[in-house]
């Protein structure tokens, strides 16, 4: 199987520092993501200059707010055409439709409207924090379950959760279902931050649609030994 399963992190400062790695990432075709900060500190010119370059792009801003706030904000960015955008599952499942009507309605005529995807619990959540501190009860796989429920009933096209949430997300919404999943790292590298990590590998066995991958690939010496050691980890080259 050799479809990109890999979503890059475009987690820089500004612009130089993104076309800096994309030069040392030679003249691949990428599906990356731009995150808050990059996009607040650039603007939507980003995500033009992305397209034009030829990369797939996932904006990912995590919209989370009053159903018509979320709603007016999805028609301006759904103008930007990126391939794929997301909200926050616990805003609801009226923000979460409000959402959709807003992509649809802000996608211009004759082109794709982008996949629309909620995010369930933070891969940087541990179940300890879940229920202790934000206090959402029982396991970390029925409050992804749960979320999901409300994000599929809501018409959306998946959710983010992290590979240890994939396979039974999948059983129990279809194959069709996406699931992107963030935290992924090579082999030996940090956790950092993040709380529900697993590899490329894993990700695959555990069919992720996409996984999200920054730090693991973008803070290495040599970034595109990184991308392409994590495509084979993915295909189960024993690297
Ligand atoms: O929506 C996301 O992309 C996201 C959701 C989530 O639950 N966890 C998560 O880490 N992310 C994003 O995925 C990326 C992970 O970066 P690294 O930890 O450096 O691989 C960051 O850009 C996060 O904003």
């Amino acid at each position: 199987m050799h479809r990109n399963p890999i979503i890059i992190a475009l987690d820089f400062v500004n612009k130089a520092e993104t076309a800096r790695f994309l030069k040392e990432m030679g003249n691949e075709k990428l599906y990356v993501k731009t995150g808050m900060e990059l996009f607040y500190k650039e603007g939507p010119a980003v995500i033009e200059w992305l397209k034009d370059e030829g990369h797939q792009v996932f904006l990912d801003l995590k919209l989370h707010d009053i159903p018509n706030t979320v709603n007016r904000a999805m028609k301006a960015l759904a103008s930007l055409q990126p391939d794929m955008i997301n909200v926050h599952a616990a805003g609801g499942r009226s923000m979460m439709e409000a959402a959709m009507e807003g992509l649809i309605a802000g996608t211009p005529a004759g082109q794709n409207r982008p996949y629309l995807i909620g995010v369930t619990q933070l891969t940087s959540t541990s179940q300890e924090v879940m229920n202790e501190e934000l206090l959402i009860e029982g396991s970390m796989y029925k409050a992804v379950h749960h979320y999901a429920e409300n994000v599929k009933q809501s018409g959306l096209d998946g959710i983010v959760c992290s590979v240890w949430e994939s396979k039974q997300i999948k059983k129990a919404f279809g194959p069709d279902f996406m699931t992107i999943t963030p935290g992924i790292r090579l082999a030996g590298d940090a956790a950092l931050d993040q709380s529900r990590v697993a590899t490329p590998e894993m990700a695959r066995s555990e069919n992720s649609t996409y996984f999200v991958a920054g730090r693991s690939i973008t803070q290495k010496e040599h970034p595109l030994n990184a991308y392409k050691k994590m495509q084979m980890d993915w295909e189960g080259v024993k690297i």
